[in-house]
């Protein structure tokens, strides 16, 4: 058993919890609500035969449904957990099944989009309460999963202007049973936010890497040779899902590309002061980035390494 995760709940937060897409997140989600008694029912739904199979054998859920739209009908809290492309299209296979007063809810690492994509399908009387945790690992599928993911993370409420309060209280309720620091904000704010923190630097290592891969006649291979330290940190971030990050930065596009424009003008001030020998400007930014790490750490938000030995038993 996980054991940072608290007990399980006497009373479930919900009767019939629905899981679309047993990824990363929807099976790590699974897990956890299952241990904690989070809801009376977890159903889950996913488009690949080979996934819904691989999560029966698992045991993970209650049930696993054959479509969608079965899976969700009766449903009280439905969470997406499919790429960020991909919830329009999953919307409007469910939305004619959904009851009033079910939660729809997402963890896509985009908000804007996902909210323009979803709420057209939504009929009257469903609630969407978008979220983001931000956790994760450069791992997919349902065997990369683990309870533990989200205790100790931020997850990012972001409900649309004249949301109804209590369904937004039940997802913060739900979040913060699993162990993370609940933050709201408007979709807008957090897809500028997370461009900087989360999009871009994998832009970066995306790049890097294959710039390398690349270099790598010229340099004999010894690009894998010597890469035990900074550049193997960016292989595993490299290493992250092309679907998911293909939709990620399709559907962030602007925020992205704002935050690129700035992060081009800081490279070339650093491209700048090594051309000129300015190392009091490269010390300077060098000290302040290292205290900025400092405080990550000191504040406990440093990404802890998932346990896969222990993932095994949850
Ligand atoms: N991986 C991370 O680090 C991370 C962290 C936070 C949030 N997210 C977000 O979580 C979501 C899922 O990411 P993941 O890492 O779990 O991905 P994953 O690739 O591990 O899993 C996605 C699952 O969705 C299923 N799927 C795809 N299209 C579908 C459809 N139309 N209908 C039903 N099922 C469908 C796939 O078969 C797969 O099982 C994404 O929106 C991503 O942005 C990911
Ligand atoms: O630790 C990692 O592997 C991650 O990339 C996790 C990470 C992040 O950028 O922090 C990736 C995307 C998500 O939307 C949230 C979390």
């Amino acid at each position: 058993m996980p054991e940072r995760l608290g007990p399980p709940l006497e009373q479930p937060l919900f009767n019939r919890l629905v899981i679309v897409g047993l990824g990363l997140i929807g099976s790590s989600l699974a897990r956890a609500a299952r241990h904690l008694h989070l809801a009376r029912t977890v159903v889950a739904a996913d488009a690949s035969p080979a996934v819904r199979a691989r999560v029966a054998e698992l045991g993970i859920v209650d049930e696993v449904a054959p479509s969608v739209a079965e899976a969700v009908r009766g449903a009280d809290y439905v969470i997406l957990c499919v790429p960020v492309g991909a919830c329009g299209a999953v919307a409007a296979e469910m939305s004619g099944a959904l009851v009033p007063g079910a939660i729809v809810s997402d963890v896509g690492s985009v908000k804007g989009s996902v909210v323009a994509q979803v709420q057209p399908h939504l009929t009257s009387g469903v609630h969407f309460v978008p979220a983001h945790p931000v956790a994760g690992t450069e791992h997919s599928g349902p065997d990369a999963g683990f309870a533990t993911l989200f205790h100790g993370r931020w997850c990012i409420l972001t409900p649309p202007e004249g949301t109804d309060p209590d369904p937004v209280a039940q997802v913060r309720a739900f979040w913060e049973a699993l162990g993370s620091n609940v933050e709201i904000m408007t979709p807008q704010h957090h897809d500028l936010v997370l461009a900087i923190t989360s999009h871009v630097p994998h832009l970066i290592a995306y790049n890097i890497v294959g710039t390398a891969a690349d270099l790598e006649e010229v340099t004999q291979s010894e690009v894998i040779k010597f890469s035990a330290g900074g550049f193997r940190d960016f292989t595993r971030i490299a290493a992250s899902d092309p679907t998911m990050w293909r939709d990620v930065f399709l559907n962030n596009k602007d925020a992205v590309l704002e935050m690129l424009g700035r992060f081009n003008e800081d490279l070339s001030a650093l491209q700048r002061a090594i051309r000129w020998n300015d190392g009091e400007a490269l010390f300077n930014l060098f000290s302040r980035t290292r205290t900025i790490r400092r405080g990550i750490i000191d504040v406990g938000q440093e990404t802890p390494e998932p346990d896969f030995g222990r993932r095994k038993a949850d």
